[in-house]
């Protein structure tokens, strides 16, 4: 079997909506096709892949390096051991020939796109869903139910506290019982006004998550932080800088309640400088990586081993980026959770057709791969580019 072609088009994912550092105006993301000559059930096989929100299409990196590595490499040095299907962790060393460690910039995007279509590639040629195939090469027990919480709360002109409480109605009328809001986008009196509104809209039927996006400095972050731990928060999200991990550190000392962050590292060399300098506690914080931003699960993969190193636990992730790869990593490896977006970024994000959220968590589908193909308005984008 072979790889016979890498295929990218750059989709539009803009929407009026803003945090406290970027608007999503002018937002696209990467749609991937690794097309091979296998075929399932009457049809060829073609592993999908694309970018989360908050980076951009990445085709011109794919198309200028990534895809033609991948296949100038002979085909045969890019299957397992079988020799029936392919090794993303091959595929992966291909597509990186030639690149230099470290500054990881936006490359780990580009990868990160082609490594979940091979993913689902290889899923699909086995004929099994992709968290069953990571949780029995990983020797453990799959668990389809997953925790999933509500990301929105951003700005855009003209919302007021009415469509805000209106917005966190909706998700917890959807079956979610973590929702999330963006903070640092406006004065901190505001903020907290919208926080209180959001609180008392949700009373005890859930709880709030809130996100400034990297935009504080360590004295913005730390009134923050006072301001926020009168409230009985889920997490304080990206307070600072997402390469700031003295800012972090700093952070634990004001704020004793869970902290998240991680969606801005891209590798696991950046990972782990978090988790040594950020001063991250394991018994509460969250860990935000998205392998669809950071070179793939390959590299997350390489992730988790670094966690277990550093004696956290998987459960303590819940991926940002709101994909069904992170959800099948989630129900395969055990992860804490994975994040959605129910109103925003379609048809790239959310769950197969007819999954419900039910008391904060979905049940995964027996769908071969990813599950795209369970998607109807997403895998018709999909088989647009390459079927
Ligand atoms: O607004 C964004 O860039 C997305 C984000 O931070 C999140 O989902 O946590
Ligand atoms: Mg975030």
């Amino acid at each position: 079997m072979r790889i016979v072609d890498v295929v990218e088009i750059t989709k539009p994912i803009s929407s009026p909506i803003r945090n406290a550092y970027i608007d999503f105006t002018k937002m696209t993301t990467s749609l991937v096709a690794v097309v091979t000559d296998v075929v399932r059930d009457g049809r060829r096989v073609v592993g999908y892949g694309f970018n989360s929100n908050g980076r951009y299409g990445q085709g011109g990196l794919i198309r200028e390096r990534f895809r033609d590595r991948i296949l100038e490499a002979a085909p045969e040095t890019l299957l397992d051991a079988t020799g029936e299907n392919l090794d993303p962790h091959k595929v992966w060393a291909a597509a990186m020939r030639n690149e230099k460690p470290g500054g990881h910039g936006e490359r780990s995007v580009a990868v990160g796109t082609i490594d979940m279509a091979v993913w689902d590639a290889v899923a699909k040629i086995a004929g099994v869903p992709l968290f069953r195939l990571l949780a029995e090469r990983e020797g453990v027990e799959a668990n389809p139910r997953v925790f999933v919480y509500a990301a929105g709360g951003y700005y855009y002109p003209g919302k007021d506290d009415t469509a805000l409480r209106a917005e966190m109605r909706g998700y917890l009328d959807r079956g979610y019982n973590v929702v999330k809001m963006k903070i640092g986008g406006a004065p901190i009196a505001e903020d907290r006004r919208r926080i209180e509104a959001v609180l008392s809209e949700i009373g005890s039927q859930a709880q709030l998550a809130v996100d400034a996006n990297g935009r504080f400095d360590l004295e913005t972050a730390i009134a923050y932080a006072k301001m926020l731990r009168e409230y009985p928060l889920f997490w304080y999200e990206e307070a600072g800088d997402p390469l700031d991990y003295a800012l972090q550190a700093a952070l634990s000392e004001f704020y004793p309640g869970p902290m998240a962050t991680g969606e801005n590292l891209f590798s696991h060399q950046d990972a782990r400088n978090l988790l040594r300098h950020g001063g991250m506690r394991p018994d509460r914080d969250w860990l935000q990586f998205d392998c669809a931003l950071s070179y793939g699960l390959v590299e997350y993969l390489r992730t988790l081993d670094v966690l277990k190193q550093f004696g956290w636990s998987p459960r303590r992730c819940i991926p940002h980026g709101g994909h069904q790869m992170s959800l099948n990593i989630a129900a395969g490896l055990g992860l804490g959770g994975n994040e959605s977006y129910p109103d925003l970024f379609q048809p790239y994000g959310g769950f197969p057709d007819g999954v419900r959220v039910v008391d904060g968590h979905i049940t995964m589908p027996d769908l071969p791969g990813i599950g795209f193909e369970g998607k109807s308005d997403l895998i018709r984008e999909m088989r647009a580019l390459a079927e």
